[in-house]
């Protein structure tokens, strides 16, 4: 988000009637679409970035946990099953950077470097171990790491003067229909998102109830009870922010306590609470005992 910022890369249906390239002709036309209206800078995409992180832990994660420990398949069909799941994984970021600039809301470039950032985030983040190991402190620490340089960026542009406001006052300006526009779609809204959920991840991951759900092997039935529990939260938390209104004092902080509780409770309280309902001692619990 501090790229965006910083770059400050212009959207194509902003741009389009904005550039001195078509000042003696008509432009070309660009349809737009309910979610072309996008309200941050555009490099780089968000999306793409997004996306090219997520399923790269997914993958390498299935490949890792479930797909190597598959020995009713030969080894060589395991090789092609991991062929095929990275191909996917092609196939996919090419449909998204093929969607997100066919919408208009991204240039082929933005999406790319977009992409590139995303994989590796994720490379580093998969390979680092000692993210999952940090203590309560640690985590807090790297929270506010995260919330102070964003911030501090804002204020910064600010302070010197910059219009922090431009792509949102472009979106309003040159999107067809208003309600195409979605405040939560500005760059200060996805830092109340990630930041809430990087505190609520760190704050789950140095809980004891974690630490205790993490140590005993799951049943299927207790799977499918955090599955269905996971499922009934995350929606809670769409309709929680769903009737959250953009326009309401104190928005953002509402915003980042949300995300901050919703994975707080998907990755530390559900699986702590299905374990502890299913009477199955955490490890370290059966450890104290002997
Ligand atoms: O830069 P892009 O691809 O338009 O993406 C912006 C989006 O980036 C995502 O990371 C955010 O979660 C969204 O809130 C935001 O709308």
């Amino acid at each position: 988000m501090i790229l965006k910022w910083i770059l400050a890369g212009d959207r194509p249906y902003w741009w389009i009637h904005e550039t001195s390239l078509y000042k003696d002709r008509f432009p070309p036309f660009l349809y737009q679409f309910p979610r072309t209206c996008e309200t941050g800078p555009g490099m780089p995409s968000g999306h793409t970035k997004l996306n090219a992180a997520m399923l790269y832990i997914l993958v390498s994660a299935f490949i890792d946990r479930v797909l190597s420990k598959m020995f009713f398949l030969s080894v060589r069909q395991r090789a092609w099953a991991r062929r095929g799941l990275w191909a996917s994984y092609c196939v996919w970021m090419t449909l998204v950077v093929l969607a997100r600039t066919y919408m208009a809301a991204h240039f082929p470039h933005q999406c790319v470097a977009g992409g590139v950032l995303g994989l590796a985030i994720a490379v580093v983040v998969w390979r680092s171990t000692r993210l999952e190991a940090l203590t309560r402190r640690q985590y807090l620490a790297l929270s506010g790491t995260i919330i102070a340089t964003v911030l501090g960026t804002f204020y910064l542009q600010m302070f010197m003067g910059h219009n922090v406001l431009w792509s949102l006052e472009k979106a309003v300006k040159w999107c067809v229909k208003q309600e195409y526009i979605h405040l939560d779609t500005t760059p200060l809204y996805s830092f109340c998102r990630y930041s809430g959920v990087s505190l609520g991840l760190g704050l789950a991951l140095s809980s004891s109830m974690y630490k205790r759900a993490n140590t005993p092997k799951f049943s299927k039935k207790m799977v499918a009870s955090l599955l269905v529990l996971n499922l009934a939260v995350s929606q809670v938390g769409v309709l929680v922010h769903q009737s959250l209104p953009p326009t309401m004092m104190g928005w953002y902080p509402a915003e980042f306590t949300l995300h901050t509780t919703v994975t707080f409770l998907l990755v530390a309280a559900l699986p702590h609470f299905v374990r502890t309902a299913s009477g199955v001692p955490a490890a370290v619990d059966r450890y104290k005992r002997k």
